[in-house]
């Protein structure tokens, strides 16, 4: 294997995730200039993420079975061409139809992206390597929300909403170029994806939904990444500014803050999957837990919470999202690689199908104590922010249930392969007793 030419490949697939999460994040920053544009509000404005998450989450499954048809480098260059067409689409409308129309070409473009970028660290990099680099790609990929928060809002300020758009279909245009010119499926030498594939489209999909490892995958990432998300992208703005009573600026800041703490946590996640293989699903499990914790503490928190208690709040969610690459190891470690497209689509469609559910029963939950009158400070005071947010913790008990079920099921089939997985508890005290006896050992040397 060559090695620059690994690293070259992958970088690229990291560049073109980088501008895909731009995209994907674009139109959240300009939330003003939007509303004045297509003359709505904020709930018709809303629909447009939703739409766009919408068909992002649906394709998952369909483009992980592409992928594994077609190569990585085929499904990013498309993936770019419909985020280009899209943000181009976005530059000229001046309707809501139209604007819907862009975001969901967006979504379409980057639904293709990350499964296909992910695809290309097991088949260019030594196994060992995998845990890292995917948190990596993930990490990485996180940066493309700064430059659409930074850079392209300063342009689009400057420079006026079309050549800000233009600007974002122009980095789809580059990335289409650079992959097309230097992105391969993998290494010389080593069979093209359709040519490894010995089973036919629809016997992969079953095989891989088959195996019990894809779905704790699939609960995995369902479980520990949708909390984040739906207050990243949809309720945490408004439950800090008109819930909690805190400024816009302040609301801000947190946002960044998760931003910034998703970044640090991807490689010590990623070096804990190294070194624990076997303890993946209870890290999910303890971060969930956590996370649970300090919601349910925020929400029956007397009054106003104060605000570290929020930092400690978006810094546990903010974990979520490289927790959740948990779920794309699972995928890689249990799948042979000419069925783990389909096996990576199926793990990502859980977070964001989890995210797009709770977000909608958080808002009808709002919506419903409001018709009841049982929200009488308005539709979004902190009592209804409090029952509404509280069912997360459901979404999340559920997610919990599902991985424990699921875990006993690749358990058992670790077992017959002769891998034994020790209780917690076990396992600590061993890992315990071992530390002891190698100091006492350095110590006597
Ligand atoms: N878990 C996220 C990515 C991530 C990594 N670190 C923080 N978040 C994920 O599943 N991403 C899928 C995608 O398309 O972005």
């Amino acid at each position: 294997m060559n090695s620059w030419r690994a690293w070259m490949v992958w970088g690229i697939g990291v560049f073109a995730y980088l501008v895909a999460v731009m995209q994907r994040t674009s139109f959240g920053v300009v939330g003003l200039e939007a509303s004045a544009r297509f003359h709505v509000g904020g709930a018709v404005l809303s629909s447009f993420t939703v739409l766009q998450l919408v068909v992002y989450a649906s394709l998952q499954v369909p483009v992980g079975m592409l992928v594994d048809r077609f190569g990585s480098r085929i499904m990013v260059a498309t993936g770019a061409v419909f985020m280009g067409l899209g943000q181009l689409q976005i530059a000229v409308a001046d309707s809501v139809v139209t604007g819907i129309i862009g975001r969901m070409l967006v979504g379409m473009g980057d639904a293709m992206t990350f499964v296909s970028v992910l695809r290309l660290v097991p088949l260019w990099f030594p196994a060992k390597r995998s845990p890292l680099l995917t948190q990596l790609t993930g990490m990485l990929g996180m940066l493309g929300q700064l430059v659409s928060v930074i850079p392209f809002l300063a342009l689009l300020h400057a420079s006026g909403w079309t050549t800000g758009f233009l600007s974002l279909a122009s980095m789809s245009a580059l990335v289409v170029v650079l992959v097309l010119a230097l992105l391969r499926n993998a290494p010389e030498g080593s069979a093209p994806a359709q040519q490894t594939q010995p089973e036919g489209t629809r016997a992969v999909l079953a095989a891989a939904w088959r195996q019990p490892g894809t779905r704790l995958g699939l609960w995995s990432h369902f479980t520990v990444q949708f909390s984040g998300n739906v207050f990243a992208l949809a309720w945490g703005f408004p439950f800090l500014v008109a819930g909690e009573g805190y400024s816009s600026g302040s609301a801000a800041g947190l946002m960044s803050f998760f931003v910034v703490v998703a970044l640090f946590a991807g490689p010590p996640v990623g070096r804990f999957v190294s070194r624990h293989p076997l303890r993946r699903s209870t890290f999910v499990l303890l971060i969930t837990a956590l996370t649970a914790l300090v919601w349910a503490v925020v929400l029956v928190y007397p009054g106003q919470a104060p605000f570290w208690l929020l930092v400690v709040l978006v810094a546990a969610l903010a974990v979520g999202g490289p927790s959740s690459m948990i779920g794309f190891d699972f995928a890689r470690t249990f799948n042979p690689s000419h069925r783990l497209g389909t096996a990576t689509g199926i793990v990502n469609s859980g977070g964001f199908v989890a995210a797009l559910i709770t977000m909608f029963l958080v808002g009808w939950l709002l919506d419903v104590q409001h018709a009841m009158g049982l929200s009488p400070a308005g539709l979004y005071s902190l009592s209804a922010f409090r029952v509404a947010l509280a069912v997360q913790l459901l979404v999340m008990a559920f997610g919990a249930v599902m991985v424990l079920r699921v875990r006993r099921k690749v358990r058992r089939q670790l077992a017959a392969n002769g891998v034994h997985v020790a209780p917690l508890l076990v396992a600590v005290r061993t890992a315990w007793a071992d530390y002891r006896s190698r100091r006492t050992a350095e110590a006597e040397s």
